[in-house]
């Protein structure tokens, strides 16, 4: 059975998960609960939220991420079993490699298969194939399980699920796309129950695929869609006046909130306009952007370069009287002082001379992709380190502030845009996250020629902003 709760922002959908799941657990069970989120800021809350309530988080209330989910239930122990394919570990590294510069969009797709497979080879999972691989292990309509003996394999580790699980919580679930929410709606129907909150508004990823599925499952008995919540928690009725325009009719939310809330903007024509961003950046507040551009770099400090597992093992090798976690760390170090100080290329040589590893073409190649993926985390060149509108989801601030761009202007102005799309959906996220302030800042330096000042600060007005009070 799966019950379906779709709630706006800030209704308290993660909230009410762990209320749920609190209600349900029983001490006395050897079956575990899950509590399965997309982030893990997220998995963070709903600890949180459980050890408020509880007092502590019991070992059998397990919060994961959707992907450790669906790696360590589903597919570490039962692809041997229902695919034949052994899995003992997962990788994020980087599939495809943009060097040489012209190298066509085909050839890296190519490399990025075969990358894939290769690793599966080896016993290594891709995560963009976690989803993929879990619907395969589940679903005995996968055209592979095409004999009574595959299917009668696939029903036995849905016994094996039911035993081991009590029911799982499943939190923004709009987040899912087609082949996952396919994932769990056939455990959910099989094995154990499912409780799933989320948003349609919010889906960012795949802004079709929950109301999608939602739409082809209206009849289904065993996907029970519980009355929509209309009231937000969080955020103040000024600002869902807003909001409530980018809601689908019948759609529009309430607020709970005692606090009246603003609308403010700033613009880089008013000569505090750095030491405001630089103040709210400071202090925590959510200040976020659609994508790094300009002056806004959105990436975390402190990143690594990811390397292959391959490559991994080549190195570990190489120092056998330590411990292997320690020897990938140093030389993550390594080689990210090595990528601060030289192009790409050059870090990769000097890397490999001082590990006294001979040139290989392949290795050269994945160590190029690490090289990449690490460089696009690093900017240092950006003055303000901000968050992307992608990171806020789930979370909230007092004062929030959105660095408006030409995309995210068109399309809060609702200026012959499409709606429920992709930018749709991440301006109701962004407009929603904050408890008493929303500060747009306007800098016209990123926004361009095309752009007047004074237009766009009428525009703005026009909403319902007023301009922020020094
Ligand atoms: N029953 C409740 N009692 C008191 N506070 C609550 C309750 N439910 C939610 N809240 C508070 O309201 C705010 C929003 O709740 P929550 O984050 O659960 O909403 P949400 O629907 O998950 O939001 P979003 O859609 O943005 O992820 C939080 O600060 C939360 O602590």
């Amino acid at each position: 059975m799966i019950e379906v709760q779709i709630a706006g922002a800030g209704a308290g959908k993660t909230h009410g998960l762990a209320k749920k799941i609190v209600a349900h657990y029983d001490s006395t069970s050897y079956r575990k609960i899950f509590a399965i989120t997309y982030t893990n800021n997220a998995k963070q809350n709903i600890s949180q939220a459980i050890i408020n309530q509880l007092g502590y988080l019991p070992d059998n209330i397990v919060v994961c991420t959707v992907h450790t989910f669906l790696l360590n239930e589903i597919i570490y122990p039962y692809s041997p079993f229902v695919l034949n394919e052994v899995h003992t570990t997962s990788s994020q590294c980087k599939t495809f490699s943009n060097f040489p510069p012209s190298k066509s969009a085909e050839k890296k797709q190519r490399e990025a298969k075969s990358t894939i497979s290769r690793l599966k080879k080896i016993g290594v999972i891709h995560v963009d194939e976690t989803y993929a691989a879990a619907w395969r292990v589940v679903d005995e309509n996968y055209s592979k399980h095409n004999s009574q003996k595959k299917k009668s394999k696939v029903r036995k580790v849905h016994r094996l699920i039911s035993s081991a699980i009590d029911k799982i919580f499943l939190d923004e679930a709009q987040d899912l796309d087609k082949t996952a929410l396919k994932a769990f709606q056939t455990i959910g129907e099989i094995s154990a129950d499912i409780y799933m909150v989320g948003d349609p508004k919010q889906a960012i990823d795949y802004p079709k695929d929950f109301k999608g599925w939602l739409a082809t499952n209206k009849a289904n008995e065993k996907v029970k869609v519980l009355p929509n919540i209309k009231t937000s928690r969080r955020v103040p009725q000024r600002i869902l006046d807003l909001s409530n325009t980018f809601c689908p009719k019948g759609q529009d939310q309430v607020s709970l909130s005692e606090v009246e809330g603003r609308l403010t903007y700033i613009t880089t024509e008013n000569d505090h306009y750095d030491a405001v961003l630089s103040n709210y950046i400071e202090n925590g507040s959510l200040v976020s952007i659609l994508r790094k551009e300009g002056n806004y770099s959105t990436k975390q400090a402190g990143l690594l370069p990811e390397f292959d597992p391959e490559v991994e093992e080549l190195l570990t090798v190489k120092f056998p009287e330590y411990e292997d976690g320690v020897v990938t760390y140093s030389l993550q170090r390594f080689f990210a002082s090595l990528l601060s100080k030289n192009d790409n290329n050059g870090s990769i040589r000097k890397f490999l001379a001082k590990l006294e590893i001979p040139y290989d073409k392949e290795l050269f190649k994945q160590l190029c992709r690490s090289a990449e993926q690490y460089s696009a985390s690093k900017d240092n060149s950006a003055k303000y380190r901000v968050s992307s509108i992608h990171r806020t989801k789930g979370l909230e601030a007092k004062v929030c502030v959105l660095i408006l761009t030409p995309a995210i202007f068109k399309c809060l102005m609702q200026d012959s845009v499409t709606k429920f799309n992709k930018t749709w959906n991440i301006v109701y996220v962004a407009l929603t996250r904050a408890e008493s302030e929303l500060i747009v800042a306007v800098d016209m330096d990123l926004l361009g020629d095309k752009y007047n000042h004074d237009d766009i600060v009428r525009s703005l007005e026009s909403i319902g902003f007023e301009a922020l009070k020094n």
